[in-house]
């Protein structure tokens, strides 16, 4: 973090120093660079880290340009209206935005659905200032007002020390324990979502901050140019930060911060000595990189990092938690899942049929059946209100019906998938982090020095070494390292009801056998419930208190582990024969 500090005060020495010995031409060019440069770092934030693709910021960019040009034309700039111009254009660009966002990103948006938006606004916001008559100019847009009282080098200034700031922020809020969940919800948003992370709420608002700031150019370039016109606006624009941000290198601030500097000013420069040869060059220079560097141009000064960085990084403290008050009530006591009469179907074909099933605390309830037979279509319909198509699924009393995966894991419900759903691009310790930020809200300034998780995950991760390796990127953990992990941050969540499916799968017998003694515990000793979802019948038998057979979308047997093993119908339909 020091040298961050440092190269902000170096940078920002230069640019106040800048104008003293660059030409007017060079001055004025940096000048608009560097406030495209802030939309750049924007668009990083949401498609770099967060995985949302979008080239929407110029539409909010031009709202916030036009918002001060036509307060300063229509109204004056008289410095309370100069005020006034400078809040609606963060402001109306930030409601814009959080409309947009709202359309965008409920749940179960797809990101293309996000990415076509994106485009549509700028096309909106556009076609909106050329029919706004005289209030906006129209095609010719608005020219002549009274800017900012400042001179060449004072817009210099203001932008490139705004670019400093926004560059800072960014960084700071990057690395800190908030910023790692835009690269938890771009590596793996189902999984955020089943941490108890609203990732809906969490796009919008990062969405509606980020518009504020990009408005906050436009009042900057409003200012310093002294004209507003509709293609600052359009998609066009927008497709050119977007491919500012890919050239100087998606996901790391300052590439896409350079690359628009260098590629507007290169462009300028060009326009002037080719005017018509510059674009060929551009576009040129563009296929080159994209062809020999496509993770642009930080990516020499990442890899170089890469290289040097040890396979474990800084590993924070464990701190065990202190159990949860009102968690863990008496075995056999009311029923923590009550499932009546279940029903799924896709189209025709009923998957589910009559599925009536309770749960109560301190159970492990194995839920075995062959291939096809509904387990997992069960195990969506207990965690996403929306899966089932009749009947009722109820936790605590509470009927989880239209509930999104979020709400339900509040409920007390915390599921564990089949293959290792975890981050990839975090290290042990912030995906285990993630499981808490549905308990504790994270911090936008820095990372902690220590982890707080509840005394089971830390058990968990001590069986099976993991907590040898907190600060290891998760890439590089083996698949049975990835399970363990998937199942530490679900204990982390503090569940009451447990679901796993199939979580030995491809484990080792060393690594199934930690698994199912960590189990054991967590029911019986702890007091939790969990359903297992499993097809190594040894494994069931050795560790449930209870087994459900699912055949053919029924529940056909619900018994004790010697009932269900020693039944006909078990033996038949494991042996292939049954149909029923
Ligand atoms: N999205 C879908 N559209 C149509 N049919 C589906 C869909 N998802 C699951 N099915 C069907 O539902 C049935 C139950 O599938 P499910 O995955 O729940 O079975 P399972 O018992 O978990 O199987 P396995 O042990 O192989 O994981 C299967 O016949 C499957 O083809």
């Amino acid at each position: 973090m020091r040298h961050l500090w440092i190269l902000a005060l170096i940078t920002a020495a230069l640019v106040i120093a800048g104008p003293l010995f660059l030409d007017r031409f060079t001055v004025n060019v940096l000048t608009r660079s560097m406030t495209f440069a802030i939309l750049a770092v924007t668009v990083d934030l949401l498609w770099g880290f967060t995985g949302i693709l979008t080239f929407g910021q110029a539409a909010f960019f031009g709202a916030g340009a036009y918002a001060t040009a036509m307060v300063l034309t229509h109204l004056g700039s008289t410095p309370g209206l100069m005020v006034l111009g400078l809040v609606l254009s963060i402001g109306l660009p930030v409601l814009l935005a959080a409309a947009v966002g709202w359309l965008t990103f409920y749940p179960g948006a797809s990101d293309f659905y996000a990415t076509v938006i994106s485009l549509v606004v700028p096309i909106v916001v556009t076609q909106l200032i050329y029919s706004g008559g005289t209030w906006t100019g129209s095609s010719s847009g608005l020219v002549g007002y009274f800017a900012l009282d400042l001179s060449l080098g004072g817009y210099f200034r203001l932008a490139g020390l705004s670019l400093v700031a926004v560059v800072v922020a960014a960084l700071i809020f990057v690395r800190s324990d908030a910023g790692r969940v835009l690269t938890a919800i771009r590596d793996n948003e189902t999984r955020c979502a089943y941490l108890g992370i609203s990732t809906q709420k969490v796009k919008i608002a990062l969405t509606a901050v980020l518009a504020g700031v990009t408005g906050f150019a436009g009042f900057i370039y409003a200012n310093s140019s002294g004209v507003v016109a509709p293609e600052n606006a359009g998609f066009v624009f927008g497709t050119q930060l977007v491919v500012w941000t890919a050239l100087g290198g998606r996901g790391t601030v300052i590439g896409p911060a350079l690359g628009a500097v260098a590629i507007d000013y290169l462009s300028a420069q060009l326009s002037g000595q080719m005017p018509f040869l510059w674009q060929l060059v551009i576009g040129t220079l563009f296929v080159v990189m994209i062809i020999f560097m496509p993770n642009g141009l930080a990516a020499l000064a990442t890899g170089w990092r890469r290289m040097r960085r040890p396979a474990d990084g800084v590993s924070p403290e464990l701190v065990a938690l202190p159990p949860r008050a009102g968690r863990g009530g008496p075995a056999g006591a009311e029923p923590l899942l009550q499932i009546e009469k279940l029903e799924k179907s896709y189209g025709s074909q009923k998957v589910l049929e009559d599925i009536t099933l309770e749960v109560r605390r301190g159970e492990l309830v194995s839920l075995v059946g062959p291939n096809g037979a509904g387990k997992t279509t069960l195990m969506r319909c207990m965690t996403d209100g929306k899966v089932a198509s009749g009947g009722s699924v109820r936790i605590h009393g509470t009927g989880i019906h239209g509930m999104v995966p979020d709400q339900i894991v509040a409920c007390g419900i915390g599921r564990k998938f089949q293959v290792a759903s975890v981050f990839d691009s975090l290290t042990v310790a912030e995906c285990l982090r993630m499981a808490r930020v549905s308990h504790e809200s994270p911090s936008f300034l820095r990372s902690a020095d220590s982890l707080s998780l509840p005394q089971a995950a830390i058990e968990i991760l001590r069986l099976t070494g993991l907590d040898q390796h907190l600060g290891r990127e998760v890439s590089l953990l083996s698949h049975g390292q990835k399970q363990s992990l998937e199942l530490a941050m679900v204990v982390s969540l503090e569940p009451e009801l447990i679901l796993l499916d199939e979580p030995t799968a491809g484990l080792t017998a060393a690594e199934r056998a930690t698994i199912g003694k960590v189990l054991v515990r967590l029911t019986s000793e702890l007091g939790l419930a969990a359903i297992l979802v499993e097809h190594d019948l040894d494994f069931v038998r050795d560790i449930s208190s209870r087994i459900v057979v699912l055949h053919q979308g029924r529940l056909v047997l619900d018994g004790t582990v010697e009932e269900v093993v020693n039944d006909e119908i078990v033996k038949r339909i494991y042996s292939g024969g049954d149909h029923v």
